[in-house]
C-alpha cells in the first residue's frame, strides 16, 4: 500500500502485512493515493474503511484488526454498501454502529450505518462462523409503514392490490417477491416475481439478502430487503403479498408493517374462484385448498393480523382497504422539507456528538443554497436497521 498523506496515529505498516499497523486515537484519517481510509476502534478492533486502490470504483473494503491477535480479518459484508464517494466522516455510535456521512452525495443518500456488533450483525456471525458486519441505509423521516397482505390462495389479495397500484400508482409500490414457481401465462419476471432457481435464492438467503422466505405449495417463495426498501426509497407505500409464515417472520423482524388477512366468504366460494381462475393443475389446486384451511386458522393467530377483510363483493371489500389504510395515511412528517430538500448534492462532515444528536457542519456554503451551514441529526428515535434500513433520523437546522 502507498500511503501519500499523514495521519495523525501511528501506522507502522501496511495494514495487510505481518507487521500491525497500531493505532493511538479513537479515531484516524488515513489518506491513500486515491482516496481516504478511516479507522475506528471499538473495544480490541479497529474497523478500516476504505476503498480498493487497484479498482477505485469498486465498492467500499472494510478491514478489522484485533488488537489482542494483531490478524487482520476482511469481514462478511452483508447487506448494500453506499457508492463510494471520495471523502466521508464517519463516528461510532451506541457502540455497536459506525454512522458513516459519504459527501458529495444528495443528503438523502449521504447517511450510512455499518453495525459491527449490533443483535443481527451477532446472530448472523454465529450462523456464519466469520466476522460479520452490516451495512444498513440511514433514512430521514418514518416513511409510511409497509402493508402486509395474507390469505388463503384464490381470495383475491393479487385483484385487489392489482386495483390500488391502478388507482394510486404513485403511492403505493409492491414488494416483488422472488419464487421458485413457474411463471403463469401472463406473469412478467421482475413485476410480478422474480422467478428464479431454487440454489439462487437458498444462496442469497443465506447471504441475509432476504427479509422473510418460507416454503409455500411446495415452492420457495421469499421477500428481499431491497424489493421492500426500493419501494420505500421511491417515497411510496411498499406493498406485500406473502403467505401467513410470511406474515409472522415479518412481524418478528425489525420492519414494523400493518398485517392485514383477506378471507373469503366461504371455502366453497374460495375453491370456486381457485378454479375460476384456471391457473393451476388439479393436483396444485387441491393443494392449494389444504393449505388454505391451516391458513384461515392461523388469521386469528393473537398478535399477527390487525384487520381481517372479507372478500365477498369485490368493489365493498376495495373500498374497506383503502378505508384502512388511509386511516394511517394522515400523519405529517416533521422532517419533510428536508426529505425533500435532500436531493440536492450535499457535503457534511461530522462536527461533533452529544448523546443521540450528531453536529453536522457543511462544508459548502450551503447558506448560499438556501439551506443551512449547520445540522442536527437526532438518532434518539430510530427503528429498523440491518438488514433494512435505519429509519427515524431527525434532521434539523441549527441557527
Ligand atoms: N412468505 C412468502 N410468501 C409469498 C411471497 N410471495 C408470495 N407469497 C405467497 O405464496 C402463496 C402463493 O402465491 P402464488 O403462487 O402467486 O399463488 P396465488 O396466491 O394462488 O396467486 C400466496 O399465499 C402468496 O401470498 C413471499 O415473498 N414470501
Ligand atoms: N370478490 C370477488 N368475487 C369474485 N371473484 C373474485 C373476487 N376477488 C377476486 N376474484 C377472482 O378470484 C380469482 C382469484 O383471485 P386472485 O386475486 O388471483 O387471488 P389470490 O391473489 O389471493 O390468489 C381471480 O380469478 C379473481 O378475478
Amino acid at each position: 500500500m502507498d500511503w501519500i498523506g499523514g495521519a495523525s496515529a501511528l501506522i507502522t505498516a501496511d495494514f495487510m502485512g505481518e507487521e500491525a499497523p497500531e493505532f493511538r486515537v479513537e479515531r484516524v484519517t488515513l489518506e491513500s493515493k486515491d482516496g481516504l481510509r478511516n479507522a475506528i476502534d471499538i473495544g480490541d478492533k479497529t474497523y478500516v474503511i476504505g476503498r480498493s486502490d487497484d479498482n477505485p470504483k469498486s465498492s467500499i473494503t472494510i478491514r478489522v484488526l484485533d488488537k489482542l491477535t494483531q490478524t487482520w480479518v476482511v469481514p462478511t459484508a452483508l447487506g448494500v454498501p453506499p457508492t463510494p464517494t471520495n471523502s466521508r466522516s464517519e463516528i461510532l455510535v451506541n457502540n455497536d454502529k459506525i454512522l458513516i456521512i459519504e459527501k458529495g452525495v444528495p443528503l438523502n443518500d449521504s447517511i450510512w450505518f455499518l453495525e459491527v456488533g449490533t443483535p443481527f450483525v451477532k446472530q448472523q456471525s454465529k450462523i456464519k462462523g466469520t466476522e460479520v458486519v452490516a451495512w444498513s441505509k440511514g433514512v430521514i423521516g418514518e416513511g409510511q409503514k409497509p402493508v402486509v397482505i395474507s390469505g388463503p390462495s384464490g381470495v383475491g389479495k393479487g385483484t385487489l392490490i392489482a386495483k390500488l397500484m391502478k388507482e394510486y400508482p404513485s403511492k403505493f409500490g409492491f414488494s416483488v417477491s422472488h419464487t421458485t414457481r413457474a411463471p403463469r401465462e401472463k406473469e412478467i419476471d421482475g413485476v410480478h416475481y422474480h422467478f428464479t432457481e431454487r440454489s439462487k435464492i437458498e444462496e442469497e438467503i443465506s447471504e441475509g439478502k432476504f427479509l422473510e422466505f418460507a416454503h409455500v405449495h411446495g415452492n420457495v417463495y421469499g421477500t428481499s430487503i431491497e424489493a421492500v426498501e426500493s419501494v420505500t426509497d421511491e417515497g411510496k407505500r411498499c406493498i406485500l403479498d406473502i403467505d401467513v409464515q410470511g406474515a409472522r417472520s415479518v412481524r418478528a423482524s425489525s420492519l414494523e408493517a400493518i398485517f392485514i388477512f383477506v378471507c373469503p366468504p366461504s371455502f366453497e366460494e374460495l375453491e370456486k374462484r381457485l378454479r375460476a381462475r384456471g391457473t393451476e393443475t388439479e393436483e396444485q389446486i387441491q393443494k392449494r385448498l389444504r393449505n388454505a384451511r391451516a391458513e384461515l386458522d392461523q388469521s386469528n393467530s393473537p398478535g399477527l393480523f390487525d384487520h381481517l377483510l372479507v372478500n365477498d363483493d369485490l368493489e365493498t371489500c376495495y373500498e374497506n382497504l383503502k378505508k384502512l389504510l388511509s386511516l394511517d395515511d394522515d400523519h405529517e412528517d416533521s422532517n419533510d422539507s428536508f426529505i425533500k430538500d435532500g436531493k440536492a448534492t450535499a457535503c457534511y462532515s461530522i462536527l461533533s456528538k452529544t448523546n443521540s444528536e450528531i453536529l453536522l457542519q457543511s462544508e459548502t456554503n450551503e447558506a448560499e443554497k438556501g439551506t443551512t451551514n449547520l445540522l442536527s441529526l437526532d438518532l434518539s428515535s430510530v427503528s429498523g436497521g440491518a438488514p433494512g434500513r435505519t429509519r427515524g433520523l431527525k434532521i434539523s437546522s441549527v441557527n
